[in-house]
């Protein structure tokens, strides 16, 4: 019998840019040497998305934000420029779950880079193949100043999933010191562990601000806080 052959699908990511070297801005690696490939397309509509540019069609012109790459595309991209860390976000990164898979696999067995981090929402559980290639998930549940519904922002089994995949950060976006008892609630509920929490901002003043504001909470909380380190350097400047 015939085997059917591997689909264009499982071959090509839909990617909105790739960019690096940088340092990764977010969370617990935060710092570190860098590279990033953000993928295109998310099933949500944060308000306040710093990434437009990979779904939302009233503000972007998205056949202009999106290109198909081949695995081999980005390997080789990767392999001119060796990575410590690659960074995987998006969008929505999981929304592509087979490809993402394949990719992490090859960059793994060819060594193509020391540490591999997804961003995502929470909302779509991974592929196994996908959490044995990453060394952590830094996941964002999204809180009510974004603007969805809670059955869209919160999936209790997928958030289930990642807590037992033992390879998540809980990094939650703040604008106001009242977003830090929302976060408690879902702390407490699904057992969330580690805490990392960062101020929403695309400019500087914003984010220093907000992280000046949440400080003492935070400490008192024995949360991490997490600073937007491009956006302190950079602005909002695409590519960074
Ligand atoms: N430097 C830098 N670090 C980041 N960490 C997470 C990012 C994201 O957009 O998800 C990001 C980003 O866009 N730039
Ligand atoms: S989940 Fe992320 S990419 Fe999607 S709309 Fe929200 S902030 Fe933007
Ligand atoms: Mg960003």
């Amino acid at each position: 019998m015939k085997l059917p052959a591997v689909s264009d699908v499982d071959r090509e990511l839909v990617v909105n840019e790739t960019f690096g070297p940088t340092f990764q801005g977010e969370g617990p690696s935060t710092g570190r040497y860098a590279h990033f490939v953000r993928l295109f397309g998310c099933h949500l509509s944060c308000i306040w998305c710093d990434s437009p540019q990979t779904h939302d069609a009233t503000r972007c012109d998205l056949a202009d934000e999106q290109r198909v790459l081949s695995i081999e595309d980005i390997l080789s991209w990767l392999a001119a420029g060796p990575a410590d860390l690659l960074v995987v976000t998006g969008g929505e990164p999981l929304l592509q779950p087979h490809v993402v898979g394949r990719l992490l696999g090859a960059i793994r067995e060819r060594a193509l880079a020391t540490d591999i981090e997804i961003e995502t929402s929470g909302t779509i559980a991974p592929t196994d193949m996908i959490t044995s290639a990453v060394t952590r998930f830094n996941v964002s549940p999204k809180l009510s100043h974004s603007g969805l519904r809670r059955h869209q922002r919160i999936r209790p089994a997928v958030l289930r999933d990642l807590a037992d995949s033992g390879k998540a950060v809980w990094k939650f976006v703040v604008q106001a010191l009242d977003d830090l008892d929302e976060i408690q609630e879902l702390v407490d509920t699904y057992g969330l562990h580690p805490v990392w929490v960062m101020p929403e901002g695309t400019d500087s003043s914003t984010v220093l601000a907000r992280m000046r504001m949440l400080a003492d909470p935070v400490l008192a909380r024995r949360w991490n806080l997490s600073t937007r380190l491009h956006t302190l350097l950079w602005e909002n400047d695409r590519g960074r």
